[in-house]
């Protein structure tokens, strides 16, 4: 079979805020249909690499690479044209609205209807719109929250508006998908969950996620990258990274003890 290659490839990136380097020469490579975890303790830049890859960062050197092609500082609204969608560290999600709402949010910037059809309400505007709220209830579906498509979103526990959050970036049909601490908030029956759901996104799609929470990182990534002060210290399975001492001195030590042993 032949190597397909990474699906993104991030190179040699730098940053600086000020003077401060929060990202200095790194690199990294996505593998498609994996899940790829960045960790590192707070302020290692792990947020920062995200925002370098969805082009609210400009890199001061280094490059980016979408399936072999250069990505250019893609402007964020044209994050999802690119095939690539992510959720934030909060929920970034509009509290008054429906969860339908808010997940066909997601799915307008691959809407081709223009102003003029959608304002003469012309039949083929309106079946594209079905077809849209038809993709956003499957994706609804997938996620078990279908039930509560018509409700306002501030009505609903932490727990589903996070998976709403999840839908609405899904809805675009993203290629890669960056989840920001997807389990900050979560009880640990949600998070557990959490892990099953985004395993079996790895049919659809690939997952590049930044995460505190070890045991879900552990259980859930098929690699793991690891940040400190800006640099990239060690990558690997998760089982090496466990194991890595420079990783166990920068960081890990106690919260891999506490994960141990209970790879997927
Ligand atoms: N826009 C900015 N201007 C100035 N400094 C920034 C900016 N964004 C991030 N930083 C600094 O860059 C460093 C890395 O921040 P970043 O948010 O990328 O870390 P992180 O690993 O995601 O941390 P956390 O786990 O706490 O979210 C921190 O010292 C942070 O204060």
């Amino acid at each position: 079979m032949l190597d397909a290659g990474p699906l993104l490839r991030a190179e040699g990136l730098c940053v600086s805020f000020g003077g401060l380097q929060v990202l200095n020469k790194v690199s990294v490579e996505v593998t498609p249909g994996t899940v790829l975890g960045v960790i590192g303790p707070n302020g290692a830049g792990k947020t920062t690499l995200f925002n370098t890859v969805c082009g609210f960062v400009r890199p001061e050197s280094g490059s980016l690479h979408f399936d072999g092609r250069p990505l250019r500082r893609p402007r964020p609204h044209q994050l999802t044209r690119h095939g690539i969608a992510r959720t934030l560290q909060g929920l970034g999600l509009f509290p008054r609205l429906t969860v339908l709402e808010n997940v066909l949010a997601g799915a307008t910037a691959r809407a081709r209807t223009g102003a003029l059809p959608a304002l003469l309400a012309s039949p083929w505007a309106q079946r594209h719109d079905r077809r849209l709220a038809a993709q956003a209830m499957d994706v609804l579906e997938t996620l078990d929250i279908a039930a509560e498509a018509r409700r306002v979103c501030a009505s609903l526990p932490y727990g589903t508006r996070k998976r709403v959050a999840l839908a609405r970036a899904l809805v675009s049909e993203p290629r890669l998908l960056l989840l920001d601490e997807p389990a900050a908030g979560l009880s640990e029956t949600e998070t557990a969950e959490l892990a099953g759901i985004v395993r079996g996104l790895r049919e659809r799609t690939t997952v590049m996620l930044v995460e505190h929470h070890m045991d879900f990182v552990m259980n859930l990534c098929d690699q793991l990258v690891v940040l400190d002060f800006g640099e990239v210290i060690a990558r690997g399975t998760p089982a090496e990274v466990r194991a890595d001492p420079v990783v166990q001195r920068a960081y890990l030590g106690e919260a891999v003890e506490a994960a141990g042993g209970r790879d997927a």
